[in-house]
């Protein structure tokens, strides 16, 4: 026995694939494993230093895949019956076996992004019979922010549980800011090309090329982004359909290619050149992300004609992408009220063939901004509960202001909320087993255990020392909501150990029977 502290809670690593799993130790000398998606930085222990950037977990995979001669892309992979360590690896971080991921990602269901050029990144699955993800958006604007600011924001977002992060800069060094976050990423990171192509062109949507966008789709394929959104469903016949719309284009890669179509009277450059476009991702197993360019902007516009024409053209995309062995998740809207959610994820799976779907929330209403993160949290638990696989957060910035280093922790928090509601609500075992840990530890009174085993720990902790702070509060039989005399569920205990006891002998005698634990 050493007098060294217990670490509540630690990384462990399971086997030579050093997956790492957030292991809670609790007061009653039992342990809780939990899948944790967060990388190194919810490690305690982990000291970042990010000049060097992260442990290459994944380059000697890449390395033998290709002396082996088999195919770059996990869906080619998967399509030859190979299964790869990356799928091994989500395998055991899932608890299902590596073939099951493997038919999934071959079924194209899920998707793995993994570019063979960010071998930093911990492999993770997004597909619906997998946990629900969540993706926590950051970057600079022209307004604000600087490099170190948004990888800041990228180690909080995954400390705090962010599946995949996306690099959304429009300002000023846009390539350096994304060198720096890709190299100290433990999660994959996706991009929006058409933001920084559009920089090249000092900011004129019409002055775009294809050229000058294949370019930029390149130069981010070579430093390693695994995912990319790109709005190649947004037609030069579907502009007009947004015509009557309350809020029009409210996508910005929407109306950047909206505003190039119109002022070309052209059909647009990325629908026109997909299949070169797939050619390029396939080199580097990169995943389409494709864009929701015509998602509603607000509770009236939601599920119209203009959101579901470019969705139809999403799905014949998907045929595309697939047919090149390149991975493809879908993007959803946007704003939608609870009673028109349903529909969106049922014409997505009917339209895009299963294909993964990717939805920012849905805000549910459009009245409260500076909480949009919960009118989205709301929409978003929903549409994770109806088969999304990935949700992507909002935060109370929304509508307002780029969103700090503080709102990027609500934001995460929040959807790691609904995310866990939605995994819940479709039976995921391991999600039950959570609740079940803490609801334990809550009604035993074991308070440190119930704060470790939070997805907030520290929040939970500090709400519950600002009105008891004592040491012997961390083991009393009630908080200061009710206080002692009026704790319920102190008084279930007693019920339970004498009136309950008493209660039972006398309905036996009676010749009742009770069937208890
Ligand atoms: C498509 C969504 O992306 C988010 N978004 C766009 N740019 C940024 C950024 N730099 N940082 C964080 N979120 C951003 C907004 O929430 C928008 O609604
Ligand atoms: C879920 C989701 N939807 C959309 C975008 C892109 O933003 P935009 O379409 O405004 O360019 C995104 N990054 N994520
Ligand atoms: N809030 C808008 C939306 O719902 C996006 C504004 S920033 C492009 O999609
Ligand atoms: S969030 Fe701000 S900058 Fe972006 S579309 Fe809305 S008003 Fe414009
Ligand atoms: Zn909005």
């Amino acid at each position: 026995m050493t007098d060294a502290p217990q670490p509540r809670f630690s990384k462990i690593y399971t086997g030579d694939l050093r997956v790492p799993m957030r292991q809670v130790h609790l007061s009653n000398g039992s342990a809780v494993t939990l899948y944790d998606t967060s990388g190194p930085y919810t490690d305690p222990s982990y000291e970042p230093d990010l000049r060097r950037g992260l442990p290459r977990l994944r380059e000697r995979w890449v390395a033998e895949r290709r002396e082996k001669g088999e195919p770059v892309t996990q869906v080619g992979c998967a399509r030859r019956g190979i299964v790869t360590k990356e799928m091994e690896f989500i395998a055991v971080r899932e608890g299902v076996t590596p073939e099951f991921v493997r038919q999934e990602v071959a079924a194209g269901r899920a998707i793995i992004p993994a570019n063979v050029n960010h071998p930093e990144s911990e492999p993770m699955i997004i597909g619906r019979n997998f946990l629900v993800k969540i993706n926590a958006n950051i970057g600079n604007s022209a307004v604000t922010s600087s490099i170190e600011e948004e990888v800041e924001k990228m180690t909080w977002a995954t400390r705090w549980g962010a599946d995949t992060i996306m690099d959304l800069s429009t300002g000023d060094d846009i390539h350096e800011t994304r060198e720096w976050i890709l190299r100290n990423s433990p999660v994959p990171v996706g991009t929006v090309p058409i933001y920084q192509a559009l920089e090249k062109v000092k900011g004129r949507p019409e002055a775009l090329s294809w050229e000058v966008y294949r370019d930029t789709l390149i130069e981010q394929c070579e430093q390693g982004v695994d995912y990319v959104t790109v709005h190649a469903g947004v037609r030069l016949s579907y502009v007009p359909l947004t015509a009557g719309r309350k809020t029009g284009i409210v996508s910005r890669g929407g109306s950047i290619m909206a505003a190039w179509c119109l002022a070309h009277h052209r059909e647009s450059f990325l629908y026109e050149n997909f299949a070169e476009m797939c050619e390029i991702l396939a080199r580097y197993d990169v995943s389409f992300s494709l864009g929701d360019g015509l998602r509603p902007g607000s509770i009236a516009d939601a599920n119209d004609e203009a959101q579901f024409a470019e969705l139809r053209t999403l799905g014949e995309l998907t045929t595309i992408a697939r047919e090149h062995d390149v991975q493809v998740m879908i993007e959803g809207p946007g704003h939608v009220p609870m009673h028109k959610i349903k529909e969106n994820v049922e014409l997505q799976q009917e339209l895009c063939d299963d294909a993964p779907f990717y939805t920012l929330g849905p805000l549910v209403t459009d009245i409260a901004p500076g909480y949009d993160h919960i009118t989205s949290g709301i929409g978003a638990a929903m549409i994770g509960w109806f088969g999304t696989a990935m949700l992507c957060y909002v935060t109370p910035k929304e509508h307002l202001g780029l969103p700090d280093k503080d709102d990027v922790k609500t934001g995460v928090i929040t959807y790691k909320i609904a995310a866990h509601a939605a995994d819940l609500a479709k039976g995921h075992p391991q999600a039950q087993a959570w609740d079940d840990a803490l609801s334990d530890a809550r009604f035993e009174f074991r308070w440190e255990d119930q704060f470790d085993l939070s997805l907030d720990p520290d929040t939970a902790r500090s709400f519950h020392d600002e009105t008891l702070p004592a040491a012997p509060a961390k083991t009393a039989h009630f908080c200061s909501m009710c206080g002692p005399k009026f704790c319920s569920m102190r008084i279930s205990h007693e019920i339970r150990e004498q009136g309950y006891a008493e209660k039972a002998a006398e309905f036996r005698r009676l010749g009742g029977q009770i069937y208890v634990d």
